[in-house]
């Protein structure tokens, strides 16, 4: 077969011109290919082996037991008495042959049964593509988005959000401090260097308000600290009593970000504490955001606590998903919005019951109990007690799947009520652990109940009979029983003993995370076809339009390159009858998906004048891109070869 087809003005291009040099350089691979072409034959095996222009003669591989390549297994004629040079005589079982490049080879006729069935059942083509979802996963992705060549809007939109949170910088208008350079006019007139800029501190701070503002450059190990609550005047965190502030750092050494929680005006009285820090930054789960570490800094104009946790970008707290809402009656916002505000009891009891409207869905409250009875697990196990399990604590990341598929809870700022209630005259720093253990799960039983009836009233002492007739009424009595339980005598004495109260719902979890699972699998199935596309496209675009190669100038416009300048042509620039922009992601992809499979289809390529048109097969234009790309390859590495010469 031809390789290359010139229906028109085969014989009356210009010398010279860019189509004819193609012709000419191709002259040369033609011989080999029709050699190889010709070698090509369905006798047996050891012909005509060695496609391509670098095939060399084939020569007969032992494989690791000496006996002849699988390969060349078919018997090549009838079974023959003759044996080998050497071969016993007494060895009566009849012997094929079969001469391979010149060597002669032996084998039984149950050896080469055992080659034959040796053949693979099953083969697979020497290419990749886009394959359609799984039938049990297409089902569910009908209903949300259509087939499409990318990773759904959902989960785009979340991935994108995270790296978004993760490049997002401290804003200099809101804090002053934030970047040096818009501090210049009370910047000390003698700055050395960068690192005294960054030690640079304000001397005269007006108020304390003023000093929660002031970023420092840079704090031990972390730099690009970005706050992760609005300014405003500092408040005393509720749960931990202190002036508290979160913030997106980097780590100076490892790049990565961390969330560091500092503590204002705190000093630590001894360095006991930190053994608890030590066991806090062991215990890995996936439902914890791990520890690092702790340490004091007077880089905020006093004397702070940092303790590092993980980052988990675009996280929410579990307060702002569930508890933020104000409660909507007929489009009337509930005056009494604020639980901090006392009320009348009937007041409160009507804010409870009527929070019922938007009930939480039962799957995903039993998916936050098992998220959080595993963490806590995990703690007790590690011998510590989470003492945190407060909504405003937990964070929930992932929303890029049916409620309760993808929700996933993390128990945050463990340790740090260890640290900040920690008695040095103590002689056993864990001695109070069981009791704040029993305590973690009356914690549990609290924020179940609050989750049920969606609202933070629900714990309330006087609200928790009208709370358990809610929980009653609309949820089902396994979920009844274990708030019960977590919240009445006689309590559970270990996480353990809420296992079984859970029971077969632990399945039904695994079986939403496995569904879960399989579906982000198919979704980075599409984007592994899209990055072996883009870096089709990274070299493709690294052959055309290449201003010179090697002090050719003319290189990307002559040869192989021509036709694959005209290939980018068809793809990219395709017009319509009426000349208007042909745009269609369908048809790039598959000319592009044809390319990297070398298939045999053939295309019409027309050089930009109209003048020429060339029938070629996607096979060749694969060489044409292959060669191009070599050459382009091997020029850097003899750039670089001569650099370190
Ligand atoms: N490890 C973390 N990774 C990512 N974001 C976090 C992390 N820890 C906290 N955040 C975010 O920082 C913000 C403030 O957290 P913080 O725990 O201080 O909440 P808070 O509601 O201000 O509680 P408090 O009343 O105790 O001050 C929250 O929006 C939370 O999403």
């Amino acid at each position: 077969m031809d390789n290359v087809f010139i229906p028109f003005s085969s014989s009356g291009l210009p010398q010279g011109s860019k189509l004819s040099t193609y012709l000419t350089s191709r002259v040369p691979d033609r011989p080999e290919l029709s050699s190889a072409l010709s070698g090509l034959t369905l006798s047996p095996a050891g012909k005509g082996r060695g496609l391509g222009p670098s095939a060399r003669p084939f020569t007969p591989e032992s494989t690791a037991n000496g006996s002849p390549p699988q390969s060349a297994a078919a018997p090549a004629g009838p079974a023959t008495a003759a044996g080998p040079p050497g071969q016993e005589a007494a060895d009566a079982a009849p012997l094929f042959e079969e001469n391979v490049g010149g060597t002669t080879y032996y084998f039984r006729a149950e050896d080469a049964a055992v080659q034959k069935s040796a053949e693979p059942p099953t083969i697979t083509p020497p290419y990749t593509a886009y394959v359609a979802p799984p039938a049990r996963l297409s089902d569910a992705q009908a209903a949300t988005h259509p087939a499409s060549f990318f990773v759904s809007d959902q989960l785009r939109e979340a991935i994108l959000r995270q790296q978004h949170v993760l490049l997002m910088q401290a804003n200099p208008q809101a804090f002053p401090g934030a970047c040096p350079s818009t501090r210049s006019e009370d910047l000390p007139t003698e700055v050395d260097n960068y690192h005294e800029l960054c030690l640079y501190l304000p001397t005269e701070v007006d108020n304390y308000h003023e000093l929660c503002l002031y970023l420092p450059t840079e704090v031990d190990n972390y730099h690009e600290l970005c706050p992760l609550e609005p300014p405003g005047q500092p408040h005393k965190s509720s749960t931990f009593g202190y002036v508290t502030s979160a913030y997106k750092a980097t780590n100076t050494k490892s790049g990565q970000c961390y969330c560091l929680r500092r503590i204002h005006g705190l000093r630590l009285s001894g360095t006991k504490c930190l053994q608890l820090v030590a066991l806090w930054s062991k215990v890995n789960h996936s439902n914890l955001v791990t520890l690092r570490e702790l340490f004091t800094t007077k880089s905020f104009g006093d004397n702070s606590v940092v303790m590092v946790y993980d980052f988990l970008p675009a996280a929410e707290t579990l307060m702002a998903r569930h508890f933020s809402q104000p409660p909507q009656l007929n489009g009337f916002a509930d005056p009494f919005q604020d639980p901090s505000i006392p009320r009348p009891y009937s007041a409160q009891k009507n804010a409870v019951l009527r929070q019922q409207n938007a009930l939480i869905p039962e799957p995903l409250i039993w998916s936050y109990v098992i998220q959080l009875t595993g963490a806590l697990r995990q703690v007790h196990s590690s011998g510590l007690a989470c003492r945190v399990l407060d909504p405003s604590k937990i964070l929930v990341t992932g929303e890029y799947a049916s409620p309760g598929g993808s929700d996933r809870l993390h128990i945050n700022c463990c340790g740090v009520l260890d640290v900040l209630l920690f008695d040095n005259n103590a002689t056993n720093p864990l001695a109070m652990v069981p009791h704040y253990q029993q305590e973690d799960l009356v914690s549990l039983g609290k924020l179940l109940l609050a989750l049920s009836c969606n609202s933070l009233l629900a714990v309330q002492r006087d609200n928790f009979s009208t709370s358990i007739s809610i929980v009653e009424r609309h949820y089902s009595a396994d979920l009844k029983a274990l708030i019960m339980s977590l919240l009445m005598p006689p309590r559970p004495r270990t996480i353990e003993d809420v296992m079984p109260l859970i029971g077969a719902r632990f399945y039904q979890q695994l079986d939403t995370s496995g569904r879960l699972a399989e579906r982000l699998e198919d979704e980075l199935g599409r984007e592994v076809q899209n990055g072996r596309l883009f870096r089709l496209l990274a070299k493709m675009s690294a052959i055309t339009e290449r201003p010179e190669l090697n002090l050719e100038p003319s290189w990307a416009e002559t040869g192989d390159r021509y036709m694959l300048k005209l290939f980018r042509d068809y793809v990219f620039h395709a017009v319509t009858d009426e000349g208007r922009p042909f745009l269609d992601m369908a048809h790039v992809v598959q000319c592009l998906n044809k390319l990297d499979a070398g298939s045999s289809d053939k295309i019409c390529l027309m050089s930009r004048d109209m003048q020429n048109v060339l029938v070629a097969t996607y096979a060749e234009l694969k060489q044409c891109f292959q060669r191009s790309f070599q050459e382009v390859f091997e020029e850097t590495l003899a750039k670089e070869d001569a650099a370190a010469s």
